[in-house]
């Protein structure tokens, strides 16, 4: 689906309500699994949540997870310790070149029994249940911190516990400590210091546990964008969006998107559990942002898109987890946003877009690489010019109801192919 939008009316104001964050419902799915008489509410109605719900109900021995790295990666460790099952594991085109060789090392110096159906360190993986004896692991944290999630999700099954010891530059920290804290929600002890992870071994029992998974950060970015955008209009120009149900403690990392856009012109205050943003026209946009995002990787492309419209130059690093996500995110922004008539330099771990002088070039159709955040990133560009996005059905992996929520902010949308 081609679809052509645009925001005429340069006026913003509305509701949204965001389901569950994506990365703490597959986490909390698969404890559930463990643990039994834990109970999950607002859990993420995206394409990977649903894919990791149904692989875990599933007793069949092939099973797909499409386009979702976390539901990969957690159960890859999940069926290396369901004792007498095979499982073989499976994935997109895509998902089939992402790496997994890191974890399966990690497993199989635990015992694990995984072989490879294809290339030697991508998926899909046959898995042979077993009883994971050892207790001591040792791996690389620069690559993924999904791989450190799965051992630690897995870990309090694990006779004697598990340590993990951690080799290099940890990768997306935030995310391995929503881990941490989700375990400790559920009773597992397990700490994290350094280098170090370690979980204690639990009696996985009835824990009779209810968990409100707070809204997704990640898919609230676009919002962030939209209403930073704004800045470009005129002060009677109104500008409210109230997103919900939002934490001021939240254990994602993107919630430090927050404080980035007070750079871009973007205050939000918390109304109980709403978040409410509106646009500082009085605030001076810098001529150049600079970000390390090494611990939210997953908003580089969304800030980057609001620099371009903004006219902002930014320089982003700590990027290095890019090249092996839904597609290789520093390739695609670089030829979508020299599309736009952007002058933009990528490395293998950083970008660097120059301050646009000159206006967004109208009417582009911006491709999205079978990646949400493309086809989300690009859109809020379409309250500066029109803009068609590629294969706009491509935002279920996080956020399905993407486009029509949009709608409701006075967003025209055309399917034009
Ligand atoms: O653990 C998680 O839920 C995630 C970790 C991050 O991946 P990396 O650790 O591979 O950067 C992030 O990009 C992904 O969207 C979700
Ligand atoms: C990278 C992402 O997801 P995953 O790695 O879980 O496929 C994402 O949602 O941006």
């Amino acid at each position: 689906m081609l679809l052509k939008i645009q925001n005429t009316n340069k006026f913003l104001s509305g509701n949204i309500k965001i389901t569950g964050s994506k990365s703490e419902t597959n986490r909390l799915l698969l404890l559930q699994a463990l643990l039994k008489g834990l109970t999950i509410e607002n859990l993420s109605n995206s394409d990977d949540g649903t894919l990791m719900q149904k692989a875990l109900e599933s007793h069949s021995e092939t099973i797909d997870i499409h386009h979702a790295g976390t539901a990969m990666r957690f159960l890859t460790a999940y069926f290396s310790i369901q004792k007498d099952r095979k499982t073989i594991l499976t994935g997109s085109k895509r998902m089939q070149e992402r790496p997994i060789g890191i974890l399966v090392d990690a497993l199989r110096s635990l015992g694990a029994q995984i072989e490879y159906l294809k290339n030697e360190g991508y998926p899909p993986l046959s898995i042979q249940g077993t009883t994971l004896t050892k207790s001591e692991v040792t791996l690389n944290a620069n690559v993924s911190s999904q791989y450190i999630s799965a051992l630690m999700l897995i870990g309090a099954t694990l006779p004697n516990g598990l340590t993990i010891l951690l080799e290099g530059k940890i990768t997306s920290v935030p995310y391995i400590n929503m881990t941490l804290q989700l375990l400790h929600q559920v009773g597992i002890a397990a700490t994290f210091q350094g280098q170090s992870i370690k979980i204690e071994p639990a009696q996985l029992k009835d824990v009779k546990k209810n968990i409100t998974v707070e809204s997704d950060w990640s898919s609230a970015s676009y919002y962030y964008s939209l209403v930073a955008l704004m800045h470009r209009y005129k002060e009677e120009q109104p500008t409210q969006i109230t997103i919900s149900s939002y934490k001021q403690d939240s254990l994602q990392g993107d919630a430090v998107l927050a404080e980035i856009y007070t750079q871009l012109g973007v205050v939000s205050r918390f109304e109980k559990n709403k978040l409410i943003l509106e646009v500082d026209r009085s605030k001076e946009l810098p001529e150049l942002l600079e970000l390390d995002l090494s611990n939210s990787p997953d908003i580089a492309q969304t800030i980057a898109v609001s620099c371009l419209g903004l006219g902002v130059g930014c320089t982003l690093t700590g990027l290095h987890t890019l090249k092996i996500k839904e597609t290789d995110r520093l390739e695609a922004l670089h030829t979508e946003i020299t599309k736009l008539g952007g002058t933009i330099e990528v490395t293998d771990k950083s970008l660097h877009l120059a301050k646009m002088t000159t206006p967004l070039l109208q009417n582009c159709t911006i491709a999205t690489y079978h990646d949400h955040r493309m086809a989300m990133a690009f859109a809020p560009l379409g309250i500066c010019v029109p803009i068609c996005i590629e294969d706009a059905g491509v935002v279920s992996k996080s956020y399905p109801y993407f486009w029509e929520d949009l709608k409701t902010l006075g967003f025209t949308q055309e399917i034009i192919g």
